[in-house]
Order: C-alpha cells, then structure tokens, then sequence
C-alpha cells in the first residue's frame, strides 16, 4: 500500500509546524481515557456543536473541513450530480463524528528521544504528532501515547527516510469493538487496540529484532491483560526494509496477544488479521452494509468484487440466504480471515461459497458468468477500466455465451471456457461447486465507492452505454471532517422505464 495515503490532501505549501509534548522523561504508561467525546444528538445538529475543534487541525493532512462534519459540502455536489442524471431520491446518513476510526496507519519519525507518530504535513513527508485526534478511537490515542513511551525507553530508533536507517517506520492500529462479555452499549468505547510494528529488518533474526521484541513486551506489559486496564488486543510484526512508500512487507509475525481479531458487521463475524483490507469506520460500514443486503433477492448468486476478506459477500451470504457467493481478491494475505469469517457463518448458510485469489481486471467478464447480482467495491481510483468496459458490453456478452452454448455444447472443449480455467486458480470452496452451465450475466450491479470522482466517471460511462441504469444511491458519512463520503449505488440492466417513456414520449411528439 503506498505511504502517500497517510497523506489526506493533494499537496500544498509546506507550513512547519511540529506539536511537541513537552520533555517530561518516563512518565508512567498513560492511562486509556474512559469515556468518549459525546457526539450531538442526531436530529436537528446546528453547524457549530458539529464542528471538529481538534488542536492539530492546521498541520495535519487528515481532516479537511473543521465545521459541519454532519454534513460536508460534497454531499450537495452528489445531490446535484444525481439529480442531473435523473435520480431525485439520493439520501445521506450521518454516523458517528468522532473518535469513528478504528483503523489508522501512522509514520514514525524523529528522534528515540522525541520521536513523531503521525500523518504526513500536506505535500511533504514532515510528520505531525496527532496525540489528541478527534477522529481516532481514543484508544487508538492511547495506544500511541504507549508507543511513544516504549521508544523512548527502550531507546528505539524512528526511521530515517534520507538514511534508510532505524527501527521502526510505521504502526498500523486497528480496534476491535466487539466484546461479548460486555453489555452492547459499553463495547465502542472499551475497543482492544491490535498493533503491528512496521519493523525495518528482513525477518525476525536480524540485529535489531532485541529491541522489537522488548518493545512488544512493553506494550504488552503496560496494556495487555494483566495490566491495570487490558486496552491492547495483540501486537504483530511486519518487516520492510525497501525503499519506496510502500507501507507493508511480506513477512508478518504475531508477537503477543489474540491471534484473531473479531468484529460484528453486516450481521455476521468477522475476522480481520493486520494484513488484510478493513473498513476505518467499522459503524459507519455496518449501517452501509444492512442498507446493501435489502437490495440483494433472497436466494441470489453473488459476484463480490474488489473482495478484501470477502466481508461484503459474506454478509450477504447470511442475510439473504445466497445460492452462491464468488469473492475474488488480488491480496493474497485476505484469505485466512476469510476462511475464518466463513467458520463462524450461521449454519443456515448453505450456499456455494468461494474466494479466489486473482486480478479482477484480467477477463472480468469470466467471473461474473452464473451471477444475478454483482457488488464491486474498488480503491479510491475506481474501477478497472477492462471492468468497465465489459460492464459496458455486457449485453453483447451474454448473447454470444449464450449461442455458443447452444450450438456447442458438449462439442465445446471445458478449457476454451475461462471460468473453468478460472476455477483452478488459488481459490478456496465451501459447499459444492457452482453450476458452470449457467450462463446469465447479472441483472444488478450494487457499486461501493470511497473515491466520489473516480465514482462520477464510472457511472457516467456505465449511463452512457445504455446497458445499465441508475436506480438508487446513498451516501454515508464514513469519514467525517474530509470531503470523503462512501457511495452505494444500484445499477439495473437496460434504460429503465422512465428513460424508455421519455424516449417514446420524444418520439410520439416528432410526428
Ligand atoms: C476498498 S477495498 C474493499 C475490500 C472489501 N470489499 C471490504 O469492504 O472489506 C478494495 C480491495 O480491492 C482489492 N483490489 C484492488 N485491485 C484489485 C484487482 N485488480 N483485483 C482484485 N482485487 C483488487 C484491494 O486489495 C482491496 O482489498
């Protein structure tokens, strides 16, 4: 993953500007804070109890807009966007505005002595001390506090970029908000914080590996469960020594704690190993997600796309009882958590349920082959163009799959079909194989988008085919205090109905 998306804003004039936290030398371990910053009530929210007030606003990358964030002005845009392809019923859902993300990633800079754990400054690879950010879960906060004591006694160096030299370069930290044990109302703000310490060495035998293993004993020592308040879930190694923005190695290594990390979403468990995709805001995504499952037909074959841990397609797989599920994922490392998210699915799910560990955008039309409902939820830059285009030409598609299994049928060869190819890529099966002679291409195409431009033109190409129409779209307040909102959009095959009136109606008034 590249380490510019530590960085927030398109780049700006370098202001310098570094928070400092005063030299108070080995203080004890920060307590968690106990409670969280109360969001307004959610009717009626005038603009300024929305406002962020966080001290690091100006020098920090991460928020954008410091009023509002119930609502932030990109919402009108969409509003009016929709509106101009003839969608007059988009909605908005404000979530949680503070302390809503559950997942950071966090460059670690400066000095042993003072070291900086933040976000990038705008432009640059100046990082900013965050220590009282508003859209973190304060224990995210107080995992960093934890952090940074660690490595100043420990004497752990931050890297140096110019150098190439330190021990550890970033710390990715994740919370799982889901306690059993505890009553529902109580489990947001008692998250379990799992860190993974970005180490720079090859593996755990290098020279330095003393120092990471002391720095996870003094995580765990200090919030781990026989601590005074058990606030860590687990802390993980990943070794990366190269020298571009990539965040993360191959290598990962779980050093202390839970192995697995649970959370509820969509209905179902889910587990999340530090290495694969999760959603920030996991509340937000909740919400998304039973606003999702209520446009998938009982009983539905579903192509998940972009799968990640196949969260999506699992959900859906328990909600509305799916014939079958096919996620497919080009991050190798998702599938673990996938196969665990599966061990632990309602046993009334009894679909066919797959994931496939491959490049979507080579012959994208090969996995949607059998499916009535396609999901894709790419990155932030959209769709892959070869999707686009076969989303585009679907029609077409359909009609020559399907003549060509008229006229051939036992005549055509299995491996000419790339879904049988397909099938013998690295994937795993739970149940039966699907039925391969199903030839259908979806009816419904249900689009989730982070990137509101990326999005824009997508649809925009998917309209101007005339194989797809707009039927529905909802926005989400995943990220407050950006102009970041996350779309979920329903697209059904051909014109529409209002489209094919209106055509007829021009048509009529010609004569
Ligand atoms: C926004 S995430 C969504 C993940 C998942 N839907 C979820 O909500 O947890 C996008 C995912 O697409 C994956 N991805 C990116 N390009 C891909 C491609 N060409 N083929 C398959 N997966 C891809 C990324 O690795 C990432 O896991």
């Amino acid at each position: 993953m590249p380490a510019c998306l530590l960085s927030a804003r398109p780049p700006s004039p370098v202001i310098t500007c570094r928070v400092s936290l005063g030299a108070v030398r080995n203080p004890p371990p920060p307590a968690p804070p106990s409670s969280l910053p109360l969001d307004p009530p959610a009717a009626n929210l005038p603009s300024l109890t929305c406002a962020l007030q966080c001290p690091h606003f100006q020098s920090c990358s991460g928020c954008t807009h410091e009023f509002n964030l119930h609502r932030p002005i990109i919402v009108d845009e969409a509003t009016d966007f929709f509106k101009s392809i003839g969608l007059l019923d988009f909605t908005f859902d404000s979530c949680r505005l503070y302390g809503w993300r559950c997942r950071a990633k966090l460059a670690v800079r400066g000095t042993s002595t003072s070291p900086l754990i933040g976000l990038y400054q705008e432009g640059t690879h100046n990082v900013v001390d965050i220590p009282h950010c508003k859209a973190h879960h304060p224990r995210i906060n107080a995992a960093v506090e934890l952090l940074r004591q660690g490595i100043k006694e420990l004497n752990v160096e931050p890297y140096d970029e110019d150098d190439r030299t330190g021990d550890l370069r970033y710390v990715q930290m994740a919370v799982t908000t889901y306690n059993t044990s505890l009553p529902a109302s109580e489990r947001y703000r008692n998250g379990k914080v799992q860190i993974t310490l970005v180490w720079n060495s090859r593996n755990e035998k290098s020279p330095n590996s003393d120092k990471l293993e002391s720095l996870a004993e003094f995580l765990w020592r200090n919030g781990g469960s026989r601590s005074r308040e058990h606030y860590i879930h687990s802390v993980w190694a990943n070794f990366q020594t190269s020298t571009n923005n990539v965040i993360f190695g191959n290598r990962w290594r779980h050093l202390l704690g839970e192995t697995d990390f649970w959370e509820n979403v969509g209905g179902i468990d889910i587990s999340l190993a530090p290495s694969s995709f999760g959603q920030a805001n996991a509340r937000a995504f909740d919400i998304l997600l039973r606003k999702l499952q209520k446009y998938v037909p009982y009983g539905a074959s579903v192509t998940d796309l972009y799968a990640g841990a196949g969260v999506i397609g699992l959900s859906l797989a328990a909600a509305r009882k799916c014939r079958s599920v096919k996620c497919v994922e080009i991050n190798k490392e998702s599938q673990l958590s996938f196969e665990k998210t599966v061990s632990r699915l309602p046993k009334s799910v009894d679909g066919n349920i797959s994931w496939h560990n491959a490049d979507n955008s080579i012959e994208p039309l090969s996995w949607l082959v059998g499916s009535d409902v396609l999901v894709v939820d790419p990155p932030r830059k959209g769709l892959d163009s070869s999707l686009v285009h076969a989303l585009q030409n679907i029609g077409s598609a359909e009609r020559k799959a399907k003549s060509l299994s008229e006229s051939s049928s036992s005549m055509v060869k299995e491996e000419k079909r790339p879904w049988i190819l397909r099938a013998k890529e690295a994937s795993v099966q739970i149940g039966s194989k699907s039925n391969s002679e199903n030839q259908s291409l979806p009816q419904t195409l249900i689009y989730i988008s982070c990137g509101w431009e990326s999005f824009k033109e997508d649809c925009k190409s998917l309209l101007s085919s005339k194989a797809w129409h707009l039927e529905k779209a909802h926005g989400f307040n995943f990220f407050p205090g950006t102009q970041s909102i996350e779309v979920l959009a329903v697209f059904k095959r051909g014109q529409g109905l209002k489209k094919k009136k209106l055509a007829k109606k021009k048509k009529k008034n010609a004569f």
